[in-house]
């Protein structure tokens, strides 16, 4: 058992991008945006202390909680070792397996991993993908949710979800807190798309946009 606690005051240089939700306010609005019933499959990436952990579980949804620091796995091991419907995953988000059934994410995660991540949960056209409420940095969130999308990528995100800001969540909300401002933003899969309006729709953005040799979709 590690002898000091896991705190913010623990990640002095905070290389992780680690910034704790405090703020009551903003996980229980999160946790109202994502209408989570005992059916549901949630995967929570970069889970921390389970702060936003703790109130998934109460949902009754089966969580998946992420998290890549050691000390925080085993702190959250620790934490969650009576609750049925949490598993804890030791590991990195942009690599551990994800669902095949159909899936929420709603999370806290590190702004470095942004683009990476929506890159796995958004891209592959097999996505599983249903829902997703999530706190990224505020001018991240303005581009994925511009009118006009800078890129084939983001075109091609909103094509499929509905991406929207639900709200701006100031730095005092976390510790330590970012030196930038973060969006709550939430992510919908739009219902009533054919695969073949898909295609022709796609087709019109290939030619609006020279596709990024990134885009990876299966
Ligand atoms: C912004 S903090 C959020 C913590 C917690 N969810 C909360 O709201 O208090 C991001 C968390 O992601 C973890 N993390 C950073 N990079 C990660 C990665 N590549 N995969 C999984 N977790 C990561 C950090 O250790 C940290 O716990």
């Amino acid at each position: 058992m590690p002898s000091r606690r896991t705190s913010a005051r623990t990640f002095p240089d905070n290389p992780s991008g680690i910034h704790l939700l405090k703020d009551p306010a903003v996980v229980r609005r999160m946790i109202r945006s994502a209408q989570l019933d005992p059916q549901d499959l949630v995967v929570e990436f970069g889970a921390g202390t389970g702060k936003l952990t703790s109130q998934l579980s109460g949902t009754g949804a089966r969580i998946i909680a992420v998290e890549r620091h050691p000390d925080l796995v085993a702190r959250l091991e620790r934490r969650f070792s009576e609750a049925e419907n949490v598993r804890i995953v030791a590991g990195d988000a942009r690599s551990v397996p994800l669902p095949r059934r159909p899936y929420a994410v709603v999370a806290n995660i590190p702004y470095s991993i942004s683009t990476s991540l929506f890159r796995r949960i958004l891209t592959p056209d097999q996505t599983a993908l249903q829902e997703a409420d999530i706190l990224v940095e505020w001018g991240f969130a303005k581009r994925v949710t511009a009118e006009q999308p800078r890129n084939f990528e983001i075109a091609w995100w909103q094509l499929r979800f509905e991406l929207s800001i639900v709200g701006r969540v100031r730095p005092h909300s976390f510790a330590p807190p970012p030196s930038v401002d973060t969006a709550h933003l939430r992510i919908r899969r739009r219902s009533g798309v054919s695969a073949g309006l898909l295609q022709q729709q796609e087709r019109r953005l290939r030619q609006l946009y020279r596709p990024s040799r990134r885009l990876r979709r299966r």
